[in-house]
This record gives structure tokens, sequence and C-alpha cells, in this order.
């Protein structure tokens, strides 16, 4: 991949007002175009072993698990060059976004999706106050070509709402961006394969940390 460009001081500006106005942002594109492209050739090269059906939190019972969500997700590795170099990106959005906002962001975690046709993610929230260190929550679309026929999209609902606040195409390189405790979202069916990369920005967990 030839270099990089990366985000601008200014990109990284709005991000962090629109996180500190309203707690979410959606950008048509974040990343290099080069980026996106070569992460778009990954996931679609994983093949059905690579990828795992999702599981919810620690519900291990596989009709609930059904009807809740139908995607199939695939963690980010350091050890694949692509991988890293998204998670790369990561950290340099992470310190960024720290430097503006003082989030004390200390990890990021993420994986691939397929949402095969017929597949979706019923309301739900990443993270459930003082249960996780969840606390930022990205999503990057690599669909090309997505028509507002083709479903999946992703609706993000007011904090303790029903109301929708936002109704999001899952276009190629499109970035969003939500606190993960505050925004109920779903993904809606999809009739396409849908492909993404969902992510989570997560704070120092007290019992996972070494003493020091
Ligand atoms: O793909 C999306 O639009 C959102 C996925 C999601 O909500 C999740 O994986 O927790
Ligand atoms: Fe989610």
């Amino acid at each position: 991949m030839k270099a990089l460009v990366h985000p601008t001081e200014a990109t990284y500006d709005h991000i962090a007002d629109a996180i500190a106005d309203k707690g979410y942002c959606v950008l048509p594109q974040l990343l290099p175009a080069n980026l996106n492209n070569a992460l778009q050739q990954r996931v679609m090269n994983l093949d059905d072993e690579d990828f795992r059906r999702a599981g919810i939190g620690r519900e291990q019972d596989f009709q609930l698990n059904n009807a809740i969500r139908r995607d199939e997700t695939r963690w980010l590795t350091l050890d694949n060059k692509i991988d890293k170099t998204y998670l790369d990106q990561m950290a340099e959005f992470r310190l960024a976004i720290n430097r503006r906002l003082f989030m004390g962001l200390f990890d990021y975690e993420a994986h691939y999706a397929h949402y095969a046709p017929g597949a979706f993610y019923k309301k739900h929230v990443d993270a459930f106050k003082g249960e996780s260190n969840r606390v930022l929550t990205t999503v990057l679309y690599l669909n090309p070509e997505w028509r507002e026929e083709d479903g999946g999209q992703l609706l993000i609902y007011a904090p303790g709402s029903d109301a929708v606040i936002e109704t999001v195409n899952p276009n190629f390189g499109c970035f969003v961006i939500f606190l993960s405790e505050q925004f109920p979202h779903e993904v809606a069916k999809s009739y396409r394969d849908r492909y993404s990369i969902a992510g989570w920005f997560r704070l120092l967990d007290p019992l996972q940390a070494p003493l020091i």
C-alpha cells in the first residue's frame, strides 16, 4: 500500500466537537481511499471459516441470539498487515480524541462483520453503564454502490427513546462514531451482503490492569 494520507487536524477537531455537542458523528469518509480499498478486499476474501457467528454478551442461548443478531464476525489482529494498518489509524484517532476531549481512551478492539442477505441486528446498546469499559463505538462501512432498497441501514436512536435520530446507509468509506452507553441502535434487515468493521475504544479496566 502506498503512503497513507492521514485525517487532518481539522477533521479530528470536527469529530471531537460533534462528540462533545451531540455524542455522535457520521462522516461520509474518514480514512484514505487506498486503506478503505485494502480493507474491502480483505473482508471479501475472508471465507466462512474465518467468520464466526457473533454472540451477544455472555448469552449462549442460540435461539435468543438468533432472534437478536444474525451477523458473522472476525476480530482484527496485529499480525495481519492490513488489519494492523487500520488498528494503527485507530490508535492515531484515539490519541487525537484524547488530546481534545480527555476521554482517557486506553485501547481499541475491532471486528469485521458480514451480514448475509436477511441478516439484521435488533435495537441494542453496546455497553451498559458500569458493566463494560467500552465507551466509544466506531463503524466503518465497506459496501460500494449501496442502494436504499438494499436495506441494512444503521438506525441511531435518541438516548433512552424510541425516536430514530439518524439513518445511515452503509456506504463505502462512511465512518460512524457514537458514545457506546448512550445510543441505542440497530441494523435494519439487509437484502445484500453487507460488510463493515465495528470497533470499540475502551477505558483501562482496573480489574485487568497489572498492579503498579
Ligand atoms: O454495522 C453496524 O451498522 C452496527 C453494528 C453494531 O451495532 C454492533 O456490531 O454492535
Ligand atoms: Fe452495536
